[in-house]
């Protein structure tokens, strides 16, 4: 990792030096043709106003030859100044994108979708300034300032006793207000990513905000981010007026200065007339090329801020490393997690405390516990959005860090699934995209076309045909590993139990991990683990857990069936409990027949 975001660009730049050195050249010859016409012109006045004679038709070629060779120039520095810019924007957006898949199932970083997208797309372009329109220019500015004062000199010393020390205070007047350029430019991108959060926010929240009322107190936080960021734009424009109008004050000063020095010199005889006009353009022209970086670097805090964002995040660390080269993965493996121990940061409290079970091939693990007891969390470690702290997760005898392919060996169907814009096909091919999405549909017990529009998000279906959709997803991919994280929550009673029958004949041939609050869903399952407070309190076959009526199951249990009245652990008081089973329903669950 680079130390400051700037040299961390120029080096991306380096690494397209012969795009680069063709903008530097192209720029360069534009400047000095520019240079030659100005000089040109001016030593035809020169030579005229003193009534020398000069070879008007060779001058008028030349003069033609530096118009086409600075209108060539242009066009061709356009062209490959905004082709590498482009170049590095596309590039850039790539590291971002990759970035973003990096971090983001761990959203350690706690940044919102909204202000990643601004980094993707605004930040990222205001780069394009930088690339097309900076870079080149400021250094070739360098080189003619550098020529034309040379020119002067070479002419007479005194030429420079204005412009020289106007020039000086023109480049460092950029590094005067260099700290609130800086601060304006960092304010500026906080706010417009700021802003840009809330409105994806807004507009992905909108059925809430409108069954709850909230519209208005929405719209009127909205304004305020919008007057937020105006009144940052005001400072930070007013802040560029400011140095835009004092470098035109020192312009016209030092335009003043050098035509009162040259007439002075001429007047003395120190300078012939025809070199006036000439020593005019050498001393004060050679301003323009130092009044031109000025003006680009009027916008460095924008830039420095935007690259600073930028930079931030693709030099993000990874929360899990790319896998390393481990022995395939046994087939009909099973899932072994070995004394797990995990925290979410490191200041932060353990949330696995040793976890250790087994998922058999072939058999269903339910992970049962209150909220909180750690069960999201194996999932998220089983799916490697982040590795343990100590212990492993071993599937088929293979590490999970070494498998290359985790996703075509785990697969999940989350608790709130994601659809993506497009057709339900779509949808389920995401994992197997060369998948026929019928057969996953059909076992999904979804009847819906695989053409049928899903909406963005999936708001075209009902709530269980979304998951349904997951489900296809899911058993269309084929993984030996299964999660199924209360995946079957979203529907009625009867397709509840249609597709409870079609789960369990694929877990048949895989091993799977079902979270499930629903007492029916883990009786159904071979081995039911029980996590309280990222331990596993107890696991077993549900009858051997629940006939200890003091064990967590049972009193997981007992807390929502009061009515199971019997001496706990007897026959009847077991029986009794089972049917209060199919009936019982925990926190989350939705009543029969609402979906
Ligand atoms: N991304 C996260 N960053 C920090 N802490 C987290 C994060 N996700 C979960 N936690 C914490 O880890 C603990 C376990 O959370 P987890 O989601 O695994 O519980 P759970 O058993 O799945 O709960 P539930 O049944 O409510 O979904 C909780 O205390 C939770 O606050």
């Amino acid at each position: 990792m680079t130390a400051s975001p700037m040299r961390w660009l120029a080096r991306t730049v380096g690494e397209h030096r012969r795009a680069f050195a063709s903008t530097l050249v192209s720029h360069l010859l534009g400047q000095l043709a520019a240079l030659g016409i100005a000089v040109t012109a001016a030593w035809l006045v020169g030579h005229a106003v003193a009534g020398r004679t000069t070879p008007l038709d060779a001058f008028a070629g030349i003069l033609a030859g530096l118009v086409l060779v600075a209108t060539l120039a242009t066009w061709w520095e356009t062209y490959v100044a905004h082709d590498l810019a482009y170049l590095l924007l596309a590039r850039l957006r790539g590291e971002v994108y990759d970035a973003i898949a990096r971090i983001s199932p761990s959203r350690r970083l706690g940044r919102r979708s909204g202000d990643l997208s601004a980094t993707v797309l605004s930040d990222v372009e205001t780069l394009e300034w930088l690339f097309a329109h900076t870079l080149a220019q400021s250094l070739t500015a360098g080189t003619v300032l550098t020529l034309g004062t040379a020119l002067a000199v070479l002419l007479d010393p005194r030429l420079l006793v204005v412009s020289l020390p106007v020039t000086v205070c023109v480049l460092t007047l950029p590094l005067w207000s260099r700290r609130m350029s800086r601060r304006h430019g960092e304010e500026l991108r906080e706010a417009t990513a700021e802003l840009a959060a809330d409105v994806i926010d807004t507009v992905q929240g909108m059925r809430e905000l409108t069954a709850f009322g909230a519209l208005e107190r929405r719209r009127a936080m909205l304004a305020e981010r919008t007057r937020r960021l105006a009144r940052v734009q005001a400072a930070n424009a007013g802040r560029g007026g400011l140095e835009a109008a004092l470098l035109d004050l020192l312009v016209a000063a030092a335009a003043a200065g050098t035509l009162l020095v040259v007439a002075t010199l001429v007047r003395s005889g120190d300078l012939p007339l025809a070199h006036g006009p000439v020593a005019m353009v050498l001393a004060a022209g050679s301003l323009g090329p130092a009044v031109q970086v000025a003006l680009l670097l009027k916008e460095y805090g924008t830039l420095r801020a935007a690259a600073g964002r930028v930079h931030g995040l693709v030099t993000a660390p990874a929360e899990v490393s790319p896998p390393s080269d481990g022995p395939a993965p046994a087939p009909a493996p099973d899932v072994v997690f070995e004394d797990v121990h995990f925290r979410y940061s490191a200041d932060g409290p353990e949330v696995l405390r040793g976890v250790s079970f087994t998922i058999p091939h072939g058999k269903t693990v339910a992970l049962v516990g209150r909220s909180g007891a750690g069960k999201t969390t194996c999932v998220s470690l089983l799916l490697r959005y982040w590795d343990p702290d100590r212990g492993r997760i071993l599937l088929g005898g293979t590490p999970l860090d070494q498998i290359a392919d985790l996703s075509s060996h785990v697969t999940v169907v989350p608790q709130d699934v994601h659809l993506f814009a497009g057709t339900i096909g779509d949808n389920v091919r995401l994992g197997a995209p060369s998948a026929d999405p019928a057969p996953a549909l059909a076992r999904a017990q979804l009847t819906l076309d695989p053409d049928t529009m899903a909406g963005e998000r999936g708001v075209m279906l009902s709530g269980g045909q979304r998951a349904r959709v997951a489900i296809a997803r899911a058993l269309a991919v084929d993984a030996p590993v299964l999660i199924l994280d209360e995946a079957i929550a979203n529907l009625d009673p009867e397709n509840e139990a249609r597709l409870a029958d079609a789960l369990e004949v694929a877990a048949r041939d895989r091993a799977t991990l079902v979270i499930a609050h629903r007492l029916s869903t883990i009786r159904r399952a071979d081995h039911i683990v029980v996590l309280h407070d990222g331990r596993v309190a107890e696991q077993g076959a549900f009858e051997d857990l629940i006939a200890d009526s003091e064990g967590h199951l049972s009193r997981l249990f007992r807390l929502r069936s009061p009515e199971v009245s019997d001496e706990p652990g007897s026959e009847r008081w077991l029986d009794q409990a089972k049917q209060a089973l199919c009936r019982i329903r925990y926190p989350g669950d939705r009543p029969a027949g609402q979906h």
